[in-house]
């Protein structure tokens, strides 16, 4: 980072990747450049907010994540729980800290990813703050949304009786994450993964967060509850049953496992539900609808082209997630999911 300092090095990262055009009909009245940016909320409309950050050896490493997938992942992560309250993404500031003597191509290649994120979401990248630091490279993401007033997507509302859905396939982020850790090479030079092996490193890497499931889900008007799944199914359905008061039986049979996590899991010798529901970084959505309204919901759903696969239901047991097996057993779920405080790290 010798030859930049500090305004230099945002004016590169930043300058001209959104053209004021663009800012301005997005509602930014005053963006990057300023002590704080200024940006239109649409009158009567409620602000969503919310932040999630990517570190160095924690999130990625050399060998699991190009420097573009970095940027573009930490933007959808923070996009995502946006889209698990039902809200439209709108604004986004940026916090990097960075290793004197991080190559600006690094960061450079982070940013291009961030922006191509911001364009798929139309997320106006608005301001943010850059720092040095004695570990790796740390990316936190702020996204400002919107969401209409008492309708947003609430972990606290899912109630006895109601059906559980999932948005999309589970477990194949984490079975890339295991893939690229295992094959230990670095990031870009990879080459060598079949279609399938591809699919799950592409889940890994580039996360789509369910912006229009989500605003289908609210405007249905029939979603009660709706999380993200960042850390896990399992973990996940614990945090909806602990807000609602409710029991969550998954049923296994239900929950869809995708091809390619199918065949990998088979060559690991594991169980393909391990990935689902201890694995994370989804970013698809859990979330329960009134039984009676599940099927309306899910065609409702299938039109738009969002799939919907109900896995589940709520019940009036007390707060925690079993897993009704395919042998027919009743499986208690441990809360266990990703944890950054667990003694081995996660
Ligand atoms: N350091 C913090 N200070 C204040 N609030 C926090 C902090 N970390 C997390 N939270 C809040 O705690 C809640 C749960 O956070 P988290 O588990 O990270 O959410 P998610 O998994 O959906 O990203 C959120 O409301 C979040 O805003
Ligand atoms: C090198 C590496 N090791 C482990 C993981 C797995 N991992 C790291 S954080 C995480 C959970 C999601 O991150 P978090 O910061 O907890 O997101 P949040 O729940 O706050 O949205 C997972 C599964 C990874 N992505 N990369
Ligand atoms: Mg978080
Ligand atoms: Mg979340
Ligand atoms: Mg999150």
């Amino acid at each position: 980072m010798s030859s930049l300092d500090e305004f230099g090095l945002i004016r590169m990262l930043t300058e001209g990747k959104q053209p004021e055009s663009l800012l301005r009909a997005g509602g930014v009245e005053t963006g990057i450049g300023d002590d704080a940016a200024v940006a239109e909320a649409t009158p009567g409309m409620r602000l969503v907010m919310t932040c999630d950050t990517m570190n160095e050896d924690i999130h990625f490493k050399r060998i699991t994540m190009r420097d573009a997938d970095i940027g573009f992942k930490a933007m959808a992560s923070a996009v995502s729980d946006i889209a698990a309250m039902g809200g439209i993404p709108r604004y986004a500031l940026i916090s990097l800290s960075m290793p004197k003597g991080t190559e600006p191509e690094r960061v450079r290649s982070i940013y291009d990813g961030l922006y191509e994120s911001a364009a798929r979401w139309n997320v106006m990248v608005v301001g943010g703050d850059t720092t040095s630091c004695t570990g790796g490279i740390s990316l936190g993401v702020t996204v400002i949304g919107e969401v209409e007033p008492g309708r947003a997507l609430l972990r606290s509302a899912a109630r006895p009786g109601d059906a559980v859905f999932a948005t999309g396939l589970l477990g194949r982020s984490s079975a890339g994450l295991d893939l690229l850790l295992n094959r230990a090479i670095p990031a870009g030079n990879w080459g060598s993964f079949d279609p399938q092996e591809e699919a799950l490193v592409q889940a890994h890497c580039r996360p789509e967060p369910q912006v229009n499931a989500g605003r289908l889900l609210l405007e249905s008007g029939m979603c009660r509850a709706l999380n993200d799944i960042s850390d896990g199914l399992a973990s996940e359905a614990w945090e909806v049953a602990e807000a609602s008061g409710v029991g969550i039986d998954l049923v296994e049979d239900r929950i869809p496992v995708a091809d390619e996590l199918y065949a990998y899991a088979a060559r690991q010798g594991k169980d393909p539900m391990d990935y689902i529901l201890y694995g994370g970084e989804d970013y698809q959505l859990v979330g329960t609808v009134p039984a009676g309204q599940a099927l309306e919901l899910q065609l409702r759903c299938k039109a738009a082209g969002v799939p919907l696969h109900i896995i589940g239901c709520v019940t009036g047991e007390a707060p925690g997630v079993r897993l009704v097996q395919s042998s027919g057993f009743l499986l208690n779920l441990g809360k266990r999911g990703y944890n950054h405080f667990a003694e081995e790290g996660g």
